[in-house]
C-alpha cells in the first residue's frame, strides 16, 4: 500500500517557473488522472514522481520517506510511444523487465529462476491479451498491442506506483476503449497506485478515482515565465471507485476488504484477441 505525498513542490527551469507550490496527498491504490493545458507541467510532475527530474524546492514522500533519487523498480512507467525495446520479442521485453529488476548488472537470470520468470511473463502476456504474439517483435504489433506490451512490461516488475504519460493518446477510440477495460482490470488486480497524464477528460473520468487539473492562473504574457502551474481543480470521481472491488456502478457494492471478483471492468483474463490485434490475425 503506497501513499504519495507532495509537499510545497516547485520546479523551475532557469527563469521559468513550471510548477508552483504543489501540495497533494494520494491515498494508497488511488488512480489519479492529471489534466491541464499543454505546457502546464503535467509531464514534468510525472517525471519528478519517477525521479527522472528533481524538484527545485519542496519534497515528494513515498510512504512517508523521501522519494529515491533515481528511478527504481518500485515505479513503473508507460509513455505514449517507445516504451518497449524494438529489438526484443514480446516475451523478451517482458522477461527483461524481471531480469533488470532482479539482476540489474548482468540483466540475466539463470536456471530455475529464469524458467519461473518466463512462466510469469507468459501468464502476464496472456493476461494483457497478447497470447500467441510472444515471439513477435514490436514492429509487427499494432499501436494498441504495443501499449498492452508496455503495460505488461511495466507490471512485470510489480511496481508500487505506475506512472502513465498519455499512454493511450495515440490509439483509435475503439481500441482505446478496449485498453481502458484492461487498464481498469490491472489496477484492480495489482497492488499499485496509478498516476496518469491525459488530455482526454472522458478517459480521466472513465479510469480515475481522482482528477487533478493543473493550471497557470496568472497567464499574462509578461508573467509567462514567472508563475508556474498550481492545482486548479481536485475532483473525486463519483461513484467512488475502490481498487480490488467491483465497480459500484454495476450495482454490486464493495469495500476495500472485499476480494476481487470478475465484474464489468475486469476482462483482463478473458479479453483474448480484440480489435487492436490485427497482427495476430496475420500471424
Ligand atoms: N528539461 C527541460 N528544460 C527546460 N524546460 C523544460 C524542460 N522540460 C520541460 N520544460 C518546460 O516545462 C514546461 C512544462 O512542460 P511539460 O512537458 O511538463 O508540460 P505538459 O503539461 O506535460 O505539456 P503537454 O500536455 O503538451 O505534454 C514547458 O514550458 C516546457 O518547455
Amino acid at each position: 500500500m503506497t501513499a504519495i505525498s507532495v509537499r510545497h513542490l516547485w520546479k523551475e527551469y532557469g527563469d521559468q517557473i513550471v510548477l508552483e507550490d504543489i501540495c497533494l496527498d494520494f491515498a494508497p491504490r488511488s488512480f489519479v488522472a492529471l489534466v491541464g493545458p499543454s505546457g502546464c507541467g503535467k509531464t514534468t510532475f510525472l517525471r519528478i514522481l519517477l525521479s527522472q527530474e528533481h524538484a527545485t524546492r519542496g519534497e515528494v514522500l513515498i510512504d512517508g520517506r523521501p522519494i529515491a533519487p533515481e528511478p527504481d523498480a518500485d515505479r513503473g512507467v508507460v509513455f505514449q510511444r517507445y516504451s518497449v525495446f524494438p529489438h526484443l520479442t514480446v516475451l523478451g521485453n517482458v522477461l527483461l523487465a524481471a531480469e533488470l529488476a532482479e539482476a540489474p548488472l548482468s540483466g540475466r537470470l539463470f536456471g530455475a529462476r529464469r524458467r519461473q520468470a518466463e512462466e510469469e511473463a507468459r501468464a502476464l502476456i496472456a493476461e494483457v491479451g497478447l497470447k500467441g504474439a510472444e515471439d513477435k517483435y514490436p514492429a509487427a504489433l499494432s499501436g494498441g498491442m504495443q501499449q498492452r506490451l508496455a503495460l505488461a512490461q511495466a507490471i512485470m516488475r510489480k511496481p508500487k506506483i505506475l506512472l502513465l504519460d498519455e499512454p493511450f493518446g495515440a490509439l483509435d477510440p475503439g481500441i482505446r476503449a478496449d485498453i481502458h477495460v484492461l487498464m481498469k482490470a490491472l489496477w484492480n488486480a495489482c497492488e499499485m497506485s496509478v498516476v496518469m497524464v491525459t488530455h482526454d477528460l472522458r478517459e480521466a473520468f472513465t479510469l480515475a478515482t481522482r482528477i487533478i487539473a493543473f493550471e497557470r492562473r496568472r497567464n499574462r504574457p509578461e508573467e509567462a515565465a514567472r508563475y508556474g502551474a498550481t492545482v486548479a481543480k481536485d475532483i473525486e470521481v463519483w461513484p467512488k471507485r475502490i481498487a480490488g472491488t467491483r465497480n459500484p456502478a454495476t450495482g454490486v457494492g464493495g469495500s476495500p476488504d472485499t476480494p476481487h471478483s470478475p465484474g464489468r471492468d475486469d476482462p483482463a483474463t478473458s479479453s483474448g484477441t480484440g480489435r487492436d490485434d490485427p497482427a495476430l490475425k496475420t500471424a
